[in-house]
């Protein structure tokens, strides 16, 4: 079934480089179009500036393209009611690069994730507690945790409080901004099997933006190709790269090992 279609945005910012110089319109993206099945993990990769983040902000309805439609679950995000709306922030959810400016720093781990039930469910204290317990079980955070705040916290247990919240709610699709891009690469890898363990076990979506065409491919079951706010190339799981933009992609991507990396 399909849970989100993005059909023919285009977006523009209006910029005026100086002062006294007329504004002008920076096209960012054209035409983009695509939809998500449930239960898919679709990536979106593309160099930087491409416009992958602002293709991000405006699927989570964070920005009002200048032209087309983001559907999710039917539902037009930027023609909404208010309880159409409230469903969308239940369901949709993102988890972004600086996991730590994403936190209020006075807040506890333990008042973070119970935010979301508070302002969405009736819970007590004691099943809040519960729930708490639970997730922090999902992301294999240690319980003891729930007392620190998170400057108390190394990046990639920031990383897994923030997929925690983003869980919360049992939400149906996960925008993922660059979310493992600040980790090392060991912590990466265990960051992308934690999410494909919880993408089967809650039947959830995904859309993996990043840079990164290695960590898309090992966590994506199809990519879109991103170039000058277009999207340029799909590719199945296992397919190759013909468009001249992918390749370049594919081409960034170092050797594993050290000997083999040649800047020639
Ligand atoms: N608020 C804004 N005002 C003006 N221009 C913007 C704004 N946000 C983004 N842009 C411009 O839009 C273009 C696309 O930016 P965007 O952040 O979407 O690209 P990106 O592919 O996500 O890049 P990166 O991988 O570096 O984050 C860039 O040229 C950027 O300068």
């Amino acid at each position: 079934m399909t849970l989100l279609e993005v059909k023919n945005i285009d977006m523009h910012y209006v910029q005026r480089p100086f002062l006294f110089q007329r504004r002008q319109e920076i096209s960012v993206l054209q035409k983009v179009a695509f939809s998500l099945q449930e239960g898919e993990c679709l990536g979106i990769v593309g160099q930087s500036g491409s416009g992958k983040s602002t293709l991000g902000r405006i699927i989570l309805g964070m920005e009002r393209p200048k032209n087309g439609e983001v559907l999710f679950q039917g539902v037009n995000l930027y023609e909404a009611t208010s309880k159409q709306k409230k469903m969308v922030r239940r369901d949709l959810q993102a988890v972004f690069q600086n996991s730590y400016h994403s936190f209020n720093p006075k807040q506890t781990i333990y008042e973070i994730l119970e935010e979301p039930f508070l302002n969405f469910e009736h819970y007590n204290k004691t099943e809040r507690q519960q729930k708490i317990k639970e997730l922090l079980e999902c992301v294999e955070l240690p319980q003891t945790i729930v007392d620190s705040y998170p400057s108390q916290l190394s990046g990639g247990q920031q990383q897994r409080v923030n997929i925690a919240r983003a869980l919360a709610l049992k939400p149906k699709l996960i925008v993922l901004d660059e979310a493992i891009s600040s980790l090392d690469m060991i912590l990466q890898k265990t960051i992308i099997q934690l999410l494909q363990t919880l993408q089967k076990e809650l039947h959830l979506s995904y859309i993996f933006i990043s840079h990164d065409l290695q960590a898309t491919r090992f966590m994506s079951d199809r990519i879109l190709v991103m170039q000058h706010g277009q999207l340029v190339e799909e590719i199945a799981k296992g397919g190759t790269y013909k468009h001249p933009a992918s390749q370049e992609l594919h081409n960034a991507i170092l050797p594993s090992h050290p000997r083999e990396r040649s800047f020639n």
